[in-house]
């Protein structure tokens, strides 16, 4: 079987992109477009520079601002109706990973029956829908350049992971400067995010020489550039730099699959909503302790994209050292050390087990955990 690489067919990057983009949709003609968001960031005033973009390139617009962080099927009902109403003709989202997700469920119904969580899986998605531009706004989930939607149905409080092609945005941008205010605790979670990814994507099943540079490179900037971003929030080049790194960890990802964390992280996400970023980075050294002795060559090369001196080491040593110095990047940025300082508890882990076994991150991973192992890793993740 070939192997296939599946990226946005544009990405604009870096500051002014949001502006570059109003100008490409100019010659696009695509009509009236549904700008999709949550009502933080509508509140905050950021969609300004899109929407002023916008007015400048006389493109028509409606605002949707009932997106909310880990979105449900209910709010993609909400979104599909105002498309509708408002009689629009493609989608732009804008925002983190929830208001993109919400944006690639509400394009399937643009053009498929039923309820976006219908189309949960791999490749169920029939018709395409309208083009979708995606806006990110965080440093993050790399939703704007993945064929990834998480929607979460609230009736069986389970996320539900919609993974197709159709859902790749035709044009993605990242422009850091709609990222100089995020605060310094969604800067580490989603952060964090996307150093799972690239992790995950590095010793996946499903890892390849056309994936593996782009996730070790997102590790070394991640190392390199969060803990500035955490500390110094206006500082322009570690918000540059971080909006990269999280795309190449999508890059990555989006082909090579992800693994265990992401999961597990699923299923406290959907009961407890709990940030995403979070539950991944308490998981991450956890899990990565679990899988080490799988993968231990590339442990080894993770450890050393994390900043630790392996030159003495052997592989069995460095890749012990990786899973340290994730424990330290974490602690560094201000990530709590485990679930029950969420409000977690014991007796919360036995409904989660099923579902993070059957979730469709769990197949590549690169050790297969049993259902016993999957509650010996929650706990340890307590
Ligand atoms: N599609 C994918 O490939 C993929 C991958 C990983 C996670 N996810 C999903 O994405 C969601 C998480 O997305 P996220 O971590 O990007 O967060 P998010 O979109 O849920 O946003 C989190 C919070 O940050 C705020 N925020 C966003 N951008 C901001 C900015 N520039 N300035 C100030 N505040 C800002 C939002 O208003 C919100 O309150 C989860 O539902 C997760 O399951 C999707
Ligand atoms: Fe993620």
């Amino acid at each position: 079987m070939s192997f296939q690489l599946a990226l946005p067919g544009i990405s604009l990057h870096g500051y002014e992109a949001i502006a570059d983009m109003a100008r490409l949709l100019a010659q696009k003609n695509w009509g009236k477009a549904l700008i999709v968001t949550d009502a933080q960031l509508a509140g905050l005033g950021l969609t300004r520079s899109l929407t002023e973009s916008l007015q400048q390139q006389a493109i028509p617009y409606a605002l949707f601002t009932g997106v909310a962080p880990n979105p449900t099927e209910e709010q993609v009902q909400a979104g599909i109706a105002a498309f509708h109403a408002q009689q629009c003709d493609f989608l732009i989202a804008f925002g983190g990973g929830s208001p993109i997700d919400t944006a690639k469920a509400i394009k399937i119904l643009t053009a498929n029956p039923g309820r976006s969580v219908d189309y949960a899986g791999v490749g169920k998605v029939r018709q395409p829908g309208v083009p979708l531009v995606a806006i990110n706004t965080t440093a993050g989930t790399a939703a704007e350049a993945t064929s990834n939607a998480v929607i979460t149905d609230s009736a069986r409080q389970i996320k539900q992971v919609i993974i197709d092609s159709h859902l790749i945005p035709d044009i993605a941008v990242d422009d850091p400067a709609v990222m100089l205010g995020i605060p310094p605790d969604i800067t580490a979670a989603t952060g964090m995010d996307a150093l799972t990814h690239a992790l995950e994507a590095y010793v996946s099943l499903g890892a390849h020489v056309l994936t593996d540079p782009s996730a070790l490179e997102a590790i070394a900037l991640i190392r390199r550039w969060l803990p500035v971003a955490v500390a110094e929030g206006q500082n322009r080049e570690a918000r540059e730099m971080m909006a990269c790194a999280q795309y190449l960890a999508g890059m990555a990802f989006n082909s090579a699959g992800l693994g265990l964390v992401h999961a597990l992280a699923h299923q406290p996400g959907a009961t407890h909503d709990l940030p995403h970023g979070v539950c991944n980075a308490i998981l991450l050294p956890v899990v990565a302790a679990f899988n080490r002795s799988a993968s231990v060559a590339r442990f080894a090369r993770i450890a050393a994209a994390l900043g630790v001196d392996t030159s003495a080491m052997d592989d069995e040593a460095a890749s012990h050292a990786a899973i340290q110095a994730l424990r330290q990047l974490a602690g560094q940025v201000g990530i709590p050390s485990g679930f029950r300082q969420l409000g977690i508890k014991e007796s919360d882990i036995e409904g989660w087990l099923d579902k993070a076994l059957a979730d469709p991150c769990a197949p590549a991973n690169p050790r297969t955990a049993t259902r016993e192992q999957v509650r010996e890793l929650y706990l340890q993740a307590l």
